[in-house]
């Protein structure tokens, strides 16, 4: 984890940085790598001052209350932490969009601009805004950078992460100084004495404005092609990490442990600022124990690696964690700031050590292929432990809050409620270091005095410890005096280990497992061998050079669980110690002739030599004494204690059991141990990743159903789109035929106006010549042609003076509008005025009233047809004749009824209101 609450871990990147192995890459890399390294430590650097500067501002700002000031730490603490938490893949995800140079910059100028407005501004409510924003943009520049040097210089990721994290010390102590030239400035410059922080967050935004200006000119590499990053959310890290780790309880107890010193690293971060103020010691001091932990720690981790092989690192594990919370305990007990810092240095130390050594640890424990799975685990809930602890660490301090007891008048002891925290942190580690000890303990025949005494006093050679294992199997040997009960263990060792636990498991023994082994076990243990001890010493060691190519070696390749019945430390043991040759000379000719297989467990039965001696003799299957187990006594007492000084040179490879228990109690002692060396069963595998593709698949199924979805989605609105078009075109093309028509009727009003007058004309001068012509009464009225049905012409008045008829005006329509002439009409010859004028038959869907409905009686046409297509069709009803113009019964009108605005009678005379109706 950095200041940016990032952990390197929680990004799983493709390509070679996840190896670590150097690559040509790494070569021509190496030189714009230490180009690069300026700019990384400068943003480190501004990173952890502008951490520190933010807490010391909270403090300073929350300006109150003991408890105000422990919320207000614990805000921002937390705060910063929470993008690292939820926003892990998505701020990943942008990084991998942005070029990494460019994120780079912004992150550092972005950061030094929000820094800025901290003093500027001088609110908490902002500082926590600007905490967040700190917190998520630190992230952006982790992404940015990590990538960049997995890419630059995979091999070069530890001096990466020397860089990150050393620069926290400094940063500190800078911290610290600029907290006492503050002070020093006080009397010069008075807005200093009132924020004395102001000074470290300037600081730090000017070292940011640095490191963007470093980073502009770093040789930051772009992504190459086909490059990806895999950014998982720590939900989804933690739900598969949990399930991978609890199958395996060594790892379980690794995470445990880890988990809870982070949670008491937590536990000093949130509450240190208060704990120090109360010592009187204010921001320097502050500074001064943040810069001793990270001390501490980096002193811890350099140690770690350099730790004596002899000492069992499960127990050390345990134990560093039990000396850690004594540690803060102290801290806790003794309010004295010089001795704080110090106790700090060595509460780093121990962290430093139980981090490094865990990580080793479950590093081995778990299987190469969920390895990067359990580190991402590991990142993932530490965080959140962090992020928990944060925040209850304060409320806690808070609840508790100060007291004073006061013994007499003048002695009186101040106690805090951040010191009363510490306590029950220590508490809680020193009680994860003893479950740790007890449940990883790899030793439980060997007192840790002993161990200890054995590790000062373990001289010469050591049997060689094993290289990095490099099998997918594993190596477990059994080794014990004559019939201390190997066989019986190893079988049913391998019953539990094929039937329960699902592995490949192969039962072999020494001498004798291969056919040649068979005659070499003949010449060496028959009785009427006569064989030097050179001579059986170098044919046990021809034994198990066949052995180990013909059997261990290709079961072990190919993934068994190999448990062997003696293997070297049988022939230190016997031919070294019992038969008196060197030792080892005995162990290398061993080593050369397997070429340095070393068991990853080795099980000793140690039993007394009488008590096996019964065993034996008891044994009905077993044919008499062999030719070394008929030696004499002192023989295999010399043996049994050679057996226990290997086991005491290299303890975290040894399994002590006392043989003398029962052959149930041994095999139980013996399974616990073998399971911290198993690694996940190839059944167990398949079971886990059916489950994990059961889930990938289930994601896939629940994306492309969402896709689908989406695509429907779109589908349907594209649909939508179109209809809506097609609507509003056909409404378009509804509309300019209506006008179309309209104009069309209007200018067949116009040619019929014309014609009517032109017959009227004739008609009038026709009536004239007639009157003229007869001058005689006419006695008969004139029936004026009714052009309409319904449509009544009052009779014409003669002229009272002459009785004519008078001068015959312009018929008047009724109706002018809906007035059209039938074609023939245009064209008639002049009537015949004796003649009644023919009224034209009514359409049969011609209904017409006036425009006053109410005075006009409306004659009863028939009935319009009720349209039997239900899709009404204004464009066909529009073709109707023009003259089929209807004025509907307000409760008649329906959605079939149109309203036009008729241009030529709008608006002097109103609108027009047709209806057309569909002609089917
Ligand atoms: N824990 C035990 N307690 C009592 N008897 C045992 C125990 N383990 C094994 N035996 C018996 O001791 C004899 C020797 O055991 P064996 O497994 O053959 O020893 P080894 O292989 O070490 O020579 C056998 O008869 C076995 O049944
Ligand atoms: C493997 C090995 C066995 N031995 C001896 C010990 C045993 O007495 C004998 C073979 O033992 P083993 O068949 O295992 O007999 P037991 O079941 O009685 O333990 O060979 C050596 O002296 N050196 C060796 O390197």
């Amino acid at each position: 984890m950095t200041a940016s609450g990032q952990h390197e871990n929680g990004r799983r990147e493709a390509g070679p940085s996840h190896t670590g192995v150097p690559d040509q890459h790494h070569d021509v890399a190496a030189g714009p790598f230490r180009r690069f390294r300026p700019a990384l430590g400068a943003s480190s650097f501004a990173d952890w001052l502008g951490l520190l500067a933010v807490i010391a501002s909270a403090a300073t700002l929350a300006d109150g209350s003991y408890a105000k000031t422990n919320l207000a730490v614990a805000g921002v603490l937390a705060l910063r932490l929470v993008p690292a938490v939820l926003l892990g893949p998505v701020v990943g995800a942008l990084a991998d969009r942005m070029n990494r140079k460019v994120g780079m910059i912004a992150a550092d100028v972005l950061r030094a601009a929000v820094i800025v407005t901290v003093p500027l501004l001088g609110s908490l409510t902002w500082l926590y805004v600007a905490t967040v924003l700190l917190g998520a943009l630190a992230l952006l520049w982790t992404s940015a950078a990590g990538a960049a040097v997995a890419a630059l210089a995979p091999a070069d990721r530890r001096r990466y992460l020397a860089i990150t994290y050393g620069t926290a010390p400094v940063a500190a102590l800078v911290f610290s100084a600029l907290s006492l030239l503050s002070g020093v400035l006080d009397n010069a410059v008075a807005t200093l004495g009132t924020h004395p922080v102001d000074l470290a967050l300037y600081a730090c935004a000017l070292a940011f404005a640095v490191s963007a200006g470093l980073a502009s000119r770093a040789p930051v590499p772009g992504r190459r092609p086909g490059e990806s990053a895999e950014h998982e959310s720590v939900i989804r890290s933690i739900t598969t990490g949990r399930q991978l780790i609890s199958s395996v309880p060594v790892a379980r107890g690794l995470v445990t442990g880890m988990l809870g010193a982070f949670a008491a690293a937590g536990f000093v971060l949130g509450l240190s600022q208060t704990y120090v103020h109360d010592l009187g010691a204010g921001q320097p001091g502050y500074g001064v124990l943040f810069a001793a932990v990270f001390l501490g720690l980096a002193l811890g981790l350099a140690a770690g690696s350099r730790l004596p092989d002899g000492l069992s690192p499960f127990r050390l594990f345990g134990l560093s964690l039990i000396t850690a919370g004594l540690f803060l305990a102290a801290i806790a007990l003794i309010p004295n700031m010089v001795m704080a810092a110090l106790l700090a240095v060595g509460l780093g130390a121990c962290g430093g050590v139980a981090w490094n050594t865990g990580h080793t640890l479950l590093g081995l424990a778990v299987d190469d292929s969920v390895r990067s799975r359990t580190f991402s685990f590991l990142a993932a809930a530490s965080r959140v432990v962090l992020l928990l602890v944060l925040a209850l660490g304060p409320v806690l301090a808070a609840v508790i809050g100060r007291h004073t007891i006061h013994f007499t008048d003048s002695r009186t002891l101040s106690y805090n409620g951040a010191a009363f925290v510490f306590l029950i942190a220590a508490v809680l580690v020193v009680a994860l270091g003893l479950a740790a000890y007890r449940r990883l303990d790899d030793r439980p025949g060997t007192g840790l005095l002993q161990e200890l005494r054995a590790l000062r006093s373990s001289r010469g050679p050591r049997p060689a410890d094993a290289p990095r294992p490099t099998y997918p199997g594993v190596f477990v040997a059994l080794e014990g005096g004559d019939g201390s009960g190997k066989s019986t263990q190893a079988r049913l060792l391998g019953d539990w280990l094929r039937s329960d636990q699902g592995h490949d498991v192969v039962l072999t023994r020494e001498p004798g497992a291969t056919p040649a082994g068979v005659r070499l076990r003949e010449v060496l243990l028959s009785n009427g061998s006569d064989l030097g001890n050179r001579a059986e010493a170098l044919l046990f060691a021809a034994d198990r050079a066949h052995h180990v190519e013909a059997v261990v070696r290709p079961a072990l390749e190919r993934g068994a669980i190999v448990v062997t019945d003696r293997y070297i430390d049988s022939s230190v043991a016997y031919q070294g110690a019992g038969r008196e040759l060197d030792g080892d000379e005995v162990l290398r000719l061993s080593q050369w002739a397997t070429d340095d297989l070393v068991p990853a467990l080795t099980v000793l039965l140690d039993v007394d030599p009488v008590i096996s001696k019964v065993r034996r003799a008891r044994d009905a299957s077993r044919g008499g004494e062999d030719r070394l187990e008929s030696l004499a006594d002192d023989f295999h007492d010399r043996v049994r204690a050679e057996f226990l000084a290997l086991a005491r040179r290299a303890p975290h490879r040894y399994l002590v059991v006392d043989a003398g228990l029962g052959a149930d109690q041994v095999q139980q002692l013996i399974r616990e141990r073998v399971r911290q060396v198993l690694p996940v069963s190839a059944r167990r595998r398949a079971e886990l990743n059916e489950r994990l593709a059961d889930e990938d698949q289930s994601r896939e199924r629940r994306a492309s159903a969402e896709a689908e979805v989406l695509r429907m989605d779109a589908d349907l609105r594209r649909r939508r789109v179109e209809e809506a078009r097609e609507r509003e075109e056909s409404r378009r093309r509804a509309r300019d035929e209506a006008e179309r028509q309209l104009q069309e009727e209007a200018e067949r009003e116009l040619r019929a106006q014309e014609s009517r007058r032109n017959r009227e004309e004739v008609d009038r001068r026709a009536s004239e010549a007639a009157a003229a012509a007869t001058l005689g009464p006419v006695t008969e009225p004139v029936q004026m042609p009714g052009r309409y049905p319904g449509h009544r012409v009052a009779e014409p008045p003669t002229d009272p003076l002459t009785g004519h008829l008078p001068v015959q005006e312009p018929v008047q329509e009724p109706i002018q509008e809906s007035f059209e002439p039938q074609e023939q009409d245009l064209w008639a010859p002049p009537a015949d005025l004796t003649q009644p004028v023919q009224t034209p038959q009514a359409q049969p869907y011609e209904t017409f009233e006036s425009y006053e409905g109410e005075t006009n009686p409306v004659p009863q046409g028939p009935p319009p047809s009720e349209p039997s297509d239900p899709q009404y069709q204004p464009e066909q009803d529009l073709q109707a004749p023009p003259h089929t113009v209807y004025l509907p019964d307000d409760d008649q009108a329906d959605d079939r009824t149109i309203v036009l605005l008729d241009s030529e009678n709008s608006p002097e005379t109103g609108p027009l209101r047709r209806r057309g109706r569909r002609q089917t």
